[in-house]
């Protein structure tokens, strides 16, 4: 027991078939020591295969990557050596080595960080390199898969030949689906626990098979495995005559995922625009897809201006082809306006531009998405306003069941529409990965809230369109002698917003100005009373009132609108409807113990009786303009003095 670690580190290194195909030199780096990308670069000329592992530790995930990472040496001597006393100390596996603890050592490791859920791991073998992103399979399970399987191309998921194909499995497989994943090893693990049994292996096999097809996975290898005693794991094993497909690490080495490059057009996502000087212009980025070669017709998209390929421009020199991850400049033989977040793509195959989609969206956020809010999407080199314009279903991932939502929570899964505030150039998901899933941003925190990919564009996008109109908006603004505005009155029930609206209506009348009062509690009886004061009834409440707020400025009047508006989010949102200097947010301050006081309308005392849940203030949240163009403080000043100052703001 008190052996020198050395030794025990040798005596592994030399056991029997495991080290086979594992040449010296393909003995990968410690993290300490070379970098990843050295490691990587020392090994281009192989290709790489990117996958991901489902199944729980149960299944026997940890054994696989544990065994297949010491089989192509990955291990390093430190790490063997603590594996092994680990290994003796747990005594699980009967003084032989436990290839599951080295992996559940790392997890724990990993879990003390905290922003990292999923461990991407590098190792090769001589035919080829590997990144393998292992999910951790806790509650999370959802994002981390989502995370690890964006730029996977295969998945291996594993199944107890005990147990067969259990709720997990489904899960799994859908999610491995919903993020375009073609390709499916599926691992019948622990055949030794069931006799290597052929009859076993062959339905489990078929039944996935089936699952796969409705899923739509278009490629399932099955193989009979027993990770743990490592049979059809690196070679085939002797217990398996009857099984005459590949191990686990031979269909690893050999399953081709590209899609051929005449499968795909070309498409380079616009980085940035290189104009060093008046004769060179160039277009960089990093070909998504497809080749592209000098004298190519291309077209800019969403503008659709057409033109050729003149130069391929790298560091080291023109090309005369690139192709899918080479980062180049493309110049044109014709000078069109491209911008940073178009996409120039292969003309007779060219990709589409629209500005509403059906997706599929994986929430991400412990903030529950909210239809009508508005986001940051992130597609290719875009970034534009999103916002979802109705959850039709989301999806119950054990079950594949579709559901009634309102909103979604951390890590739920849905269909929805999807609309953004100008188009843009995409691919349905399927047929392109990089142009067809995007991301959503938090607009406040900046935070990633979630993952989604493109099914297709909505018909309807491109079915209406602007109808001109004669008489404009300055037109009308003219007649009446008055620059049109929105002045949103935002704070708290009680706070003031209506009595000083309706005092700023009065005085603008008497001036002869045309102006209109929104009020919440007005609007509440017609347009919007299908609304009650839930997060989401509340930003649909707000989104329609600033659209109406919209129109009514369109037709030149200066409109008061009185809505408690408790979301920056939406306040931001109804801002953005408007040109610069139109809209002119007023924060009513006035403390809740003040508003409450007041209690005009004795909501409070009911709302602090519970007798009306969602209260803003007691149990819903306002939050305060950071920078509003007016802040009234009602303790300090009465109203009529406050409608003056907002008088005297719009006469400047
Ligand atoms: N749960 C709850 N929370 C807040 N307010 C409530 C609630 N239930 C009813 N009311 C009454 O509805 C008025 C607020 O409607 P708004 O449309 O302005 O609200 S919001 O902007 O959608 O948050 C508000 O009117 P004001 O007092 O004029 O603000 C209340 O009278
Ligand atoms: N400085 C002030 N500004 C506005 N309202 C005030 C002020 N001081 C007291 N109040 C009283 O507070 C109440 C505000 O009610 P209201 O205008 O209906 O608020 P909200 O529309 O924000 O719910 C009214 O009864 C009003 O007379």
């Amino acid at each position: 027991m008190e052996q020198a670690e050395r030794g025990d580190v040798d005596a592994i290194e030399t056991m029997g078939s495991v080290v086979a195909f594992a040449s010296p030199e393909s003995r990968l780096p410690s993290p300490a020591g070379d970098s990843i990308a050295g490691y990587l670069q020392q090994h281009e000329h192989k290709s790489l295969l990117r996958f991901i592992t489902c199944g729980s530790v149960d299944d026997g995930k940890s054994t696989l990557i544990g065994r297949l990472l010491h089989d192509t040496r990955l291990l390093f001597d430190d790490q063997l050596a603590a594996l092994d006393a680990d290994s003796r100390r747990h005594g699980t596996q009967n003084g032989e080595i436990d290839f599951a603890l080295l992996v559940d050592g790392l997890a724990a490791e990993r879990e003390q960080g905290i922003t990292i859920d999923v461990a991407y791991r590098f190792f090769g073998t001589e035919k080829r390199k590997f990144i393998v992103a292992d999910c951790p399979g806790h509650e999370q399970y959802t994002r981390n898969m989502a995370t690890g399987a964006s730029t996977a191309a295969l998945a291996v998921v594993l199944v107890d030949a005990r147990k067969g194909l259990l709720t997990q499995t489904r899960r799994h497989s859908y999610i491995v689906s919903l993020l375009g994943i073609r390709h499916v090893l599926l691992a019948v693990n622990k055949m030794d626990l069931v006799g290597f049994d052929q009859a076993v292996f062959e339905r489990i096999a078929g039944e996935y098979r089936e699952l796969a097809a409705q899923l739509g996975i278009e490629h399932v290898t099955a193989v009979p495995l027993s990770a743990l005693h490592g049979h059809n794991l690196t070679e085939r094993s002797a217990q398996t005559p009857w099984y005459h497909g590949p191990s686990v690490l031979e269909h690893l080495e050999s399953v081709d995922t590209e899609r051929s490059a005449a499968e795909l057009g070309f498409r380079l996502p616009v980085q940035w625009v290189n104009r060093p000087n008046q004769d060179f212009r160039g277009f960089a980025g990093t070909i998504a897809a497809g080749t592209v070669r000098p004298g190519d017709e291309i077209v800019a998209l969403p503008s659709g201006r057409r033109s050729q390929v003149q130069r391929i421009v790298t560091a080291d020199g023109d090309l005369e082809v690139a192709g899918a991850g080479q980062a180049v400049t493309l110049t044109l033989a014709d000078e069109l306006d491209i911008s940073r977040g178009d996409v120039i793509a292969n003309a007779a195959q060219s990709a589409q531009v629209a500005d509403q989609f059906a997706v599929h969206l994986l929430w991400m956020d412990t903030q529950p998405l909210l239809p009508g809010r508005s986001y940051w999407l992130k597609i290719g080199a875009r970034t534009v306003s999103a916002s979802i314009t109705e959850i039709k279903h989301k999806v119950d991932v054990n079950s594949q069941a579709q559901l009634a939502a309102k909103h979604l929570e951390l890590n739920e899964v849905a269909y929805c529409n999807l609309s953004l505030d100008q188009p843009i150039a995409f691919e349905a998901y399927l047929d392109n990965r990089e142009l067809g899933s995007f991301i959503l941003i938090d607009r406040q925190s900046h935070a990633t809230v979630a993952a989604g990919t493109v099914d297709f564009a909505l018909r309807r996008a491109g079915n209406i369109h602007w109808q001109p109109v004669d008489v404009d908006k300055a037109a009308r603004a003219r007649s009446k002698h008055q620059k049109p505005r929105c002045v949103w009155f935002t704070g708290l029930s009680g706070s003031g917003k209506s009595t000083i609206a309706n005092l700023v209506d009065k005085q603008l009348h008497a001036l002869g100005h045309h102006s209109f009062v929104l009020d919440g509690d007005n609007v509440r009886h017609g347009l919007n009373k299908d609304l009650g004061f839930t997060d989401e009834d509340r930003v649909e409440n707000i989104r329609r009132v600033a659209e109406v707020a919209k129109l009514m400025t369109d037709a030149g009047l200066i409109v008061l609108v009185s809505f408690i508006s408790p979301f920056r989010a939406e306040r931001r949102l109804a801002r953005e409807l408007f040109e610069d200097g139109e809209f002119v947010e007023v924060f009513v301050d006035t403390p809740l113990a003040e508003a409450e006081r007041r209690d005009v309308k004795g909501l409070y005392a009911k709302a602090r009786a519970g007798k009306i849940p969602n209260f803003t203030g007691i149990d819903s949240p306002y939050e305060a303009p950071e920078a509003a163009e007016l802040q009234l403080d009602t303790l300090e000043h009465d109203a009529q003095a406050l409608a003056q100052r907002v008088i005297d703001y719009l006469r400047d």
